[in-house]
């Protein structure tokens, strides 16, 4: 099982961020985690990279339970994709390195590579569709172009557990797709054990996403499987507005409110 939160419980200032989370992941599931503003998705991808500890409940991240493991070992097999990460990388370094410095989760290289790290990096770019990248200062890479980098970078370190934290911000409808269709492509060459895609918008959820927690106050509103979730009734509850589901190309679908 890739996580499993039996009444997790997180409060901050005397007041509960996150209560009765309660949700398995299991091997070759990949969750969409969906909620508005303040919902707790961050601090539910935290919990479960480590950064923080539940105030109660019991955790089990890749079969490991807090409290019993190492979490600098477990930080190591979860790749988390977010554009903060994005923001930190230094200007100056090439993608390649950039990509490289993933086998050791940081930023800038300070061991030495070997040659087979130079072609994994290589392959791992190429699959994210970046190849021509390789030798490109990251600071002129437009903001889709250094996503590519960073999934690359992720993929470098072999993680069990990928999070996409909203992947597709800033990035222009046409590079969005682009960046969509290769999360598809990560997911079918089951480059890892289950990914988790974190976004508020619903018809970016590509269509390898198979199951969806949507968040709601703190607390799981409902979780299961993407075609049991996306319907009108449950949306309309989970949104507090009535919305209708219109359906897109390729299973993919975007809600918009109901005209009365
Ligand atoms: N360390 C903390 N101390 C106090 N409050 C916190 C802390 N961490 C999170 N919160 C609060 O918990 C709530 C949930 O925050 P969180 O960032 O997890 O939401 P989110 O769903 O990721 O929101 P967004 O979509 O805006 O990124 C917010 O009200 C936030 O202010």
């Amino acid at each position: 099982m890739l996580i499993n939160c039996k009444n997790v419980k997180f409060i901050r200032e005397q007041k509960p961020i996150l209560s009765d989370i309660n949700w398995q992941m299991n091997d070759n599931e990949n969750w969409a985690i969906l909620g508005l503003n303040g919902s707790g998705k961050t601090t539910l991808l935290k919990l479960i990279t480590g950064y923080e500890w539940p105030s109660s409940g019991d955790l089990t991240v890749l079969n490991q339970p807090f409290g019993k493991t190492s979490i600098p070992d477990l930080k190591k097999r979860i790749g988390w994709v977010s554009s903060d990460l994005r923001k930190r990388i230094k200007e100056h370094e090439v993608a390649e390195r950039v990509v490289l410095s993933g086998k050791f989760a940081s930023i800038g290289i300070w061991e030495d590579v070997t040659e087979s790290d130079k072609k994994l990096a290589i392959d791992m770019l190429s699959l994210c569709g970046g190849k021509e990248l390789i030798d490109k200062p990251y600071g002129v890479l437009s903001q889709g172009q250094q996503q590519i980098v960073i999934i690359a970078r992720a993929l470098m370190a072999k993680p069990e557990l990928l999070i996409f934290d909203e992947p597709c911000n800033g990035l222009d409808l046409f590079a969005r797709e682009a960046m969509l269709d290769k999360i598809n492509t990560i997911a079918n060459e089951q480059q890892t054990k289950g990914l988790i895609f974190v976004t508020h918008y619903i018809e970016e959820i590509p269509t390898c996403f198979n199951h969806v927690l949507l968040l709601k106050n703190g607390q799981i509103f409902a979780k299961g499987l993407t075609k049991d979730i996306f319907n009108e009734d449950l949306l309309s509850q989970f949104y507090d507005n009535d919305v209708d589901i219109i359906q897109l190309a390729d299973n993919r679908i975007t809600i918009i409110p109901k005209k009365l």
